[in-house]
């Protein structure tokens, strides 16, 4: 049983008399064409939360969100390179803790839709898969490769024990558990690696429950990715012919419930993308429809969240696309878990079929202007190397990857030297598209421009022989649908200068998340630079400043506006990315409890392309681009109406 408490015990020795009288149960009527909970048909009505894009302490706020508007379930992602970002290292604490997030669903009353992969797509870096796993260099992924698929029965070794007392049948909510995900999408169609996991899967979770799959809504997608044993089921949006779909999913599952996987109720934005919407009314008719149909649905998201860190994925169809920091998902409840008006008129329809619990839908979390913030320049990347890449270089004569250095996630300082004088303008190439993903080029600390995969492969570059070269590569996230998921990241073939290959490389792993986890550059013996120029720079620099605490510690929005493209931390949490200059996303989810209410709230930024001269940054209490300067102009005039006010009391 789940971790007892009192209330627990008693409620295992409860399952256990229950289960003795058969009656806890969870499975498929093959007649009457539906779910059977505790031997009653169950139709389930869920949506889709990813624990892994919430900050720990608001799972119960999105949770009871979901539970008042009338879900009876939950379906959960479980990001295996999110619990072992090292190999053999299982980390399930914090904003890790898998089990508190299903004990939080259990007490808030709702069921679980369980889908631990190993490979979750999700929009998530390499779609779940660990980076680790590309050490071997021709690893074939979702596939029966031996090596993978060690690497995947160590870890479903950990998992699965983890989840089984959290089964329905065992006394937890767990309903249903998918299998892979979307597997017929993927190229290679391996029965046996299928097979492998559904034995697996039986081995650690036992006969008694539903083990399933998902698929696209076309032929090929659902003849890859079933498999005897488990259940069929299908994933659709909105623009659907749901009749033709659910027929489909019969053709596969001729009897036992309708289940529609991944109901769309918005969708995925890339960097340069309009942001993407879904008409609510449009969500709302076609569930009502699949309802009346009494299939089970899940709404994929109903709660998007945030990727913070460097866990976002990116898609490769014509081109290398990197998702957004923000998964919005233009979801019933916003990135900050605000109901919207598509959750309102999704809960009209679920009260057609069954009861919404009474009572007050929780509001929208309060946000706060925090205003203005001016931050101080620390320095360039190629002047910070012995705190950010304190072992050294690494030395090669050709460059080598982040895997082959063992660094899977952020940025790598790849350094030599000018080959020759390059009195007029240079181009610096990569013949062969090699630099994943983008390439920040300096000589002497002067920036000089940038590669970027797929789109920018020359670039002009001056200099005198003996010049030093730095080349910054940043990790934009890796593929995570499709076949390019062997996302390797770095310069991946030679760069040509001129004529001249460039050799002899010194390549630095950057540990920027360690040294800023550690309190740089805020540290008492850190001093910004004496006298803080108002100018622009350009290329790689880190910024810091201070957000002096004022009691609150309400979310909030950072918009960088002027800024470019970069990295932003607060109190040592690494928030994600932010590229306002390509957009569509403007400013990054600040969530609240991060804040201090009482000690100065530490901000590092690190700039890739250029930082505006007043090298000022704005807290906002709202996501959407508004007007930077009638912002200023409200800050100021509400600065003035408080000092007035003040000096008024303080006169009486
Ligand atoms: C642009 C290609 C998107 C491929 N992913 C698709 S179809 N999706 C199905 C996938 O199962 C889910 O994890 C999500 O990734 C979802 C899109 O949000």
């Amino acid at each position: 049983t789940p971790r007892c408490t009192d209330s627990c015990l008693f409620r295992s020795v409860t399952v256990t008399i229950l289960q003795a009288s058969g009656e806890r149960s969870f499975s498929i009527d093959y007649k009457r064409n539906c779910f059977l909970k505790d031997g009653k048909p169950f139709q389930y009505i869920s949506g889709s939360i990813h624990y892994s894009r919430i900050p720990r302490y608001y799972w119960k706020d999105r949770l009871a969100k979901m539970y008042m508007t009338g879900l009876n379930a939950i379906q959960v992602y479980v990001p295996w390179n999110f619990h072992e970002t090292v190999q053999g290292v299982q980390n399930f604490t914090g904003d890790r803790d898998l089990e508190h997030f299903l004990d939080l669903a259990n007490q808030t009353g709702l069921l679980v839709i369980l889908r631990p992969g190993p490979y979750i797509c999700a929009e998530w870096e390499m779609g779940g898969l660990p980076a680790w796993l590309l050490q071997k260099p021709n690893i074939i992924l979702r596939s029966a490769d031996t090596d993978y698929l060690q690497a995947v029965s160590n870890w479903l070794a950990v998992l699965l024990p983890k989840v089984k007392p959290w089964l329905y049948v065992n006394g937890g909510n767990i309903i249903t558990v998918q299998v892979e995900n979307e597997y017929g999408s993927y190229y290679s169609c391996d029965y046996n690696y299928m097979r492998h996991l559904r034995t697996l899967f039986r081995f650690f979770l036992g006969e008694d429950v539903i083990l399933f799959t998902t698929d696209g809504n076309t032929n090929k997608e659902m003849i890859c990715g079933t498999l005897e044993g488990l259940y069929a089921t299908i994933d659709f949006g909105t623009d659907t012919n749901i009749t033709e779909a659910f027929a489909r999913q019969r053709r596969f599952e001729p009897r036992g419930p309708l289940v529609n996987s991944e109901f769309y109720t918005g969708w995925l934005d890339h960097w340069g993308d309009q942001h993407a919407v879904v008409d609510a009314q449009k969500v709302s008719r076609v569930l009502g429809e699949m309802l009346t149909m009494g299939a089970n649905i899940n709404m994929y998201m109903f709660e998007g969240g945030t990727n913070f860190g460097y866990w976002n994925g990116a898609d490769h169809d014509t081109r290398f696309r990197s998702v957004v920091t923000s998964y919005d998902y233009d979801a019933p409840l916003t990135e900050a878990g605000d109901p919207t008006e598509k959750l309102l008129a999704i809960r009209d329809v679920i009260k057609q079929f069954r009861e919404i619990p009474s009572g007050p839908m929780p509001p929208a979390t309060p946000k706060f202007v925090y205003g203005f913030v001016t931050l101080q320049k620390v320095g360039d990347i190629s002047g910070l190397l012995n705190t950010l890449s304190p072992l050294g270089p690494i030395k090669s004569q050709y460059p080598i990857t982040f895997e082959e250095v063992k660094q899977y996630y952020g940025y790598v300082l790849y350094r030599t030297t000018l080959p020759h004088n390059l009195s007029e303008p240079t181009p610096l190439i990569s013949p062969l598209n090699g630099v994943h993903d983008r390439a920040y080029v300096s000589v002497n600390g002067v920036f000089q421009g940038l590669l970027e995969r797929d789109t920018v492969l020359v670039m002009n570059v001056t200099g005198q022989q003996g010049d030093t070269l730095d080349i910054l590569v940043e990790n934009m996230g890796r593929v995570n649908f499709g076949s390019k998921i062997n996302d390797y990241k770095g310069l991946l073939s030679n760069l040509i200068l001129g004529k001249d290959v460039l050799t002899d490389w010194k390549i630095y792993p950057l540990d920027i998340d360690g040294a800023v986890t550690g309190g740089w550059p805020h540290g008492n013996s850190r001093k910004s630079d004496p006298a803080p120029r108002r100018e622009p720079t350009r290329g790689p620099t880190f910024y810091m400043g201070t957000l002096q605490p004022n009691g609150l510690a309400w979310d909030t929005f950072l918009k960088l506006n002027e800024w470019t493209k970069g990295q932003v931390w607060i109190n040592g949490v690494n928030l994600g990315r932010y590229w306002p200059a390509r957009g569509p996303q403007q400013t990054v989810y600040v969530p609240g409890p991060l804040l201090s209410t009482t000690l100065p709230n530490n901000i590092t930024v690190l700039e890739l392309e250029g930082a505006p001269g007043h090298s000022r940054v704005l807290f906002m209490d709202r996501p959407h681009p508004l007007n930077f300067e009638v912002l200023h102009f409200l800050h100021i005039a509400a600065l003035k109406i408080i000092i007035s006010l003040t000096e008024f009391l303080d006169g009486h």
